[in-house]
């Protein structure tokens, strides 16, 4: 409670299932609710993911109903830093000033695309690197300086240039990209440039949360300061440093330190775990002290008995084999012991499509689906995906109550309609909405070709309307990301319905209510599961752990503590790993894992290998 009602910058340090977001959500309505955060400012909290900053902005309407929650604005670190750059573009200096339908470089694109800035700036001694050594410098030297850069030597001099190159495209077939660390650096540059906007933004927001703190990388932290530092603002920061798995993409080792000082931050610690049953909690407790040092007290909740939780160690001789037993036992989980399959998680280190094809194939054999959900995770979290599917969902199915409050909530808003003035405007929405979604059923049942798919889900956005559309979610009003999104959606439905060949079955299956997903490590972070199966805990998944021992361990412990109630860990002697000529897995490296499984004394191992003899 007291970390609760702190109106001081904090730092809360707690382990995995401590309620760090939940804290963060009660803290929230405590806020608004006593007025504590004073009409009309705002709260602001900065996550990682998508599905994260959604999830703590949900428990928050949840507890406090929409009229408060208005108040509470929950962002992504990239939405946060490229909303700035989009509403105050001007404000940065012209040599910095993107075209302002720059496009986002991301993943493999943006290294090509920042690959060929550097060609087109002229690197040429650059270009005699090896393809990591170039990649990781030109990744690097972009970001790694505060701006305005220094170009008073030759090599400032290029980085100036791919900048240019970057910032404005280059003629002929050059579009400005910009990658999210690059909108970062910028939106720091353009606070930095101009105290009114920070004025601004610390009268707007008179709390700031940040969630998985320990991610926080060297520039989202010097954001951070240009907004915050020295401001009327609160923080509240929380995280756990022993899930620190971000390292590889430059989150800033010594961030709760610089917090405390620069922040005059005072720390907290939490040491519940309300998730995971005590005997999972035991297994976590060894790793904690493996990292650590220090012995950790955690209680664990009321709810379980003593003895509750389940850990086992499946051996197979081959990959065969293990999808086979995974799909016989995830199909026994669901029977026997009536779990749903979102209840279930199939978690890799890396590479879900290569570790997961062959059970894929196998849980087909008993009806059951599973996915990557990496293909899936944002995309579905994303506003206009998420009011289409409910829209698709309510018009297909009458019953589907759900959907039509959210719809309406939304059509209200966006409409900015009063629910307790604008009566007759409200009644006329109602009976125009529910025709449409007559006239979209109607349509749905007509449909024979992914273009008529197209049409009628061009009639939804229309019905919407896109100057709505972009007014009430200012992400999509620059570049071709809203296009992109709706385009994607019509591949993913009609490729659901080619399957199921049934509507609502296709919009379920999309949302992915009935298929059990595979994630890797990094994607499961805030995530929990009854059960969670961990397959291959082998040398090659954790192939750099010689070199990165404490990430890899961190990485390891992340993937224990996202089961509620019972962990499977698989390891199998012979394993095709697209990456690697060797098929053969050790588990030499890597035996401190197995070390910590041992001495907890409550995994019990399956040997699968004698059985296939
Ligand atoms: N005070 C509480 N009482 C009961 N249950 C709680 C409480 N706080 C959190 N929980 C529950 O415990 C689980 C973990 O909470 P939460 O996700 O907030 O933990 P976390 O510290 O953010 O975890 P992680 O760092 O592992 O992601 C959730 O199911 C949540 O509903």
């Amino acid at each position: 409670m007291k970390a609760v009602i702190e109106n001081k910058n904090t730092l809360i340090i707690a382990g995995p299932g401590a309620g760090k977001t939940e804290l963060l959500a009660q803290k929230a309505c405590y806020l608004l609710e006593t007025n504590t955060c004073p009409y009309p400012k705002k709260i602001l909290a900065i996550s990682f993911k998508r599905d994260a900053a959604e999830n703590l902005a949900e428990r928050v309407e949840r507890r406090s109903g929409k009229e408060i929650s208005k108040r509470f604005v929950s962002k992504t670190y990239d939405s946060f830093a490229k909303q700035l750059l989009d509403n105050f573009l001007y404000g940065l200096p012209e040599k910095y000033r993107p075209d302002a339908d720059y496009m986002i470089a991301i993943q493999n694109r943006q290294q090509n695309d920042i690959r060929q800035a550097f060609n087109l700036a002229g690197a040429v001694s650059i270009l005699e690197l090896s393809n990591t050594e170039y990649n990781n410098l030109l990744n690097e030297r972009l970001i790694e300086q505060r701006l305005p850069l220094n170009e008073e030597n030759q090599s400032g001099l290029i980085v100036k240039k791919a900048w240019d190159i970057l910032l404005r495209g280059q003629t002929p077939d050059f579009s400005p990209a910009l990658s999210f660390q690059m909108i970062s650096r910028l939106a720091e540059y353009l606070i930095r440039s101009n105290p009114l906007i920070q004025k601004a933004l610390t009268q707007t927001y008179s709390h700031v949360f940040l969630d998985e703190f320990q991610d926080t990388t060297d520039i989202q932290y010097d954001l951070l300061r240009a907004c915050f530092h020295k401001s009327s603002s609160i923080i509240t920061a929380v995280g756990d440093n022993k899930q620190r798995i971000m390292l590889w993409a430059r989150a800033k080792k010594d961030v709760f330190e610089a917090f405390k000082e620069n922040f005059s931050a005072r720390e907290q610690r939490l040491i519940m775990n309300h998730r995971s049953a005590p005997r999972l909690v035991e297994i976590q407790k060894l790793v904690y002290s493996y990292l650590n040092d220090e012995e950790h007290d955690v209680k664990t909740s009321k709810k379980w008995g003593e003895t509750d939780g389940l850990s086992e160690l499946w051996l197979f001789p081959d990959a065969e084999r293990e999808a086979e037993v995974v799909a016989e036992k995830i199909n026994s989980f669901l029977v026997a012991e009536n779990l749903k399959p979102r209840d279930i998680c199939i978690l890799v280190k890396q590479l879900p499509d290569t570790y997961g094809k062959m059970i894929i194939n196998s849980l087909k054999e008993y009806g059951i689906t599973a996915r990557n959900e990496a293909v899936y995770q944002d995309f579905l979290k994303e506003d206009i995906v998420k009011l289409i599917l409910n829209i698709a969902s309510c018009a297909l199915d009458k019953e589907d109550t759900e959907s039509w409050i959210y719809l309406l909530d939304i059509l209200k808003i966006m409409r900015g309609y009063n629910s307790s003035r604008d009566f007759e405007k409200l009644n006329l929405l109602i009976r125009e909405t529910k025709e449409f979604l007559k006239d979209i059923y109607r349509s749905f049942q007509d449909i024979n070709s992914k273009a008529m798919l197209t049409a009628v889900i061009w009639k939804v956005i229309n019905f919407l309307n896109m100057s709505y559309i972009k007014g009430f979610y200012p992400q999509y009003k620059q570049g071709h990301f809203l296009d992109e999104l709706i385009n994607k959606l019509i591949d993913f439905i009609w490729n659901e319905y080619n399957l199921s060949n049934e509507w609502i079955t296709s919009i379920e299956n999309l949302k992915g209510v009935n298929s059990i997903p595979i994630m890797t490590i990094h994607k499961s972070k805030g995530l929990e599961y009854d059960t969670v199966i961990f397959i291959g805990l082998e040398d090659g998944a954790f192939w750099n752990y010689i070199k990165q021992r404490e990430e890899d361990t961190c990485s390891f412990f992340v993937a224990l503590s996202r089961a509620k109630r019972r962990i499977v860990f698989t390891f199998s002697q012979d394993r095709k790993v697209s990456s690697s000529r060797y098929t053969m897995q050790k588990r030499e490296s890597i035996k401190s894992f197995y070390e910590i499984l041992s001495r907890s004394k409550v995994v019990k191992e399956i040997d699968f290998v004698k059985d296939s003899k």
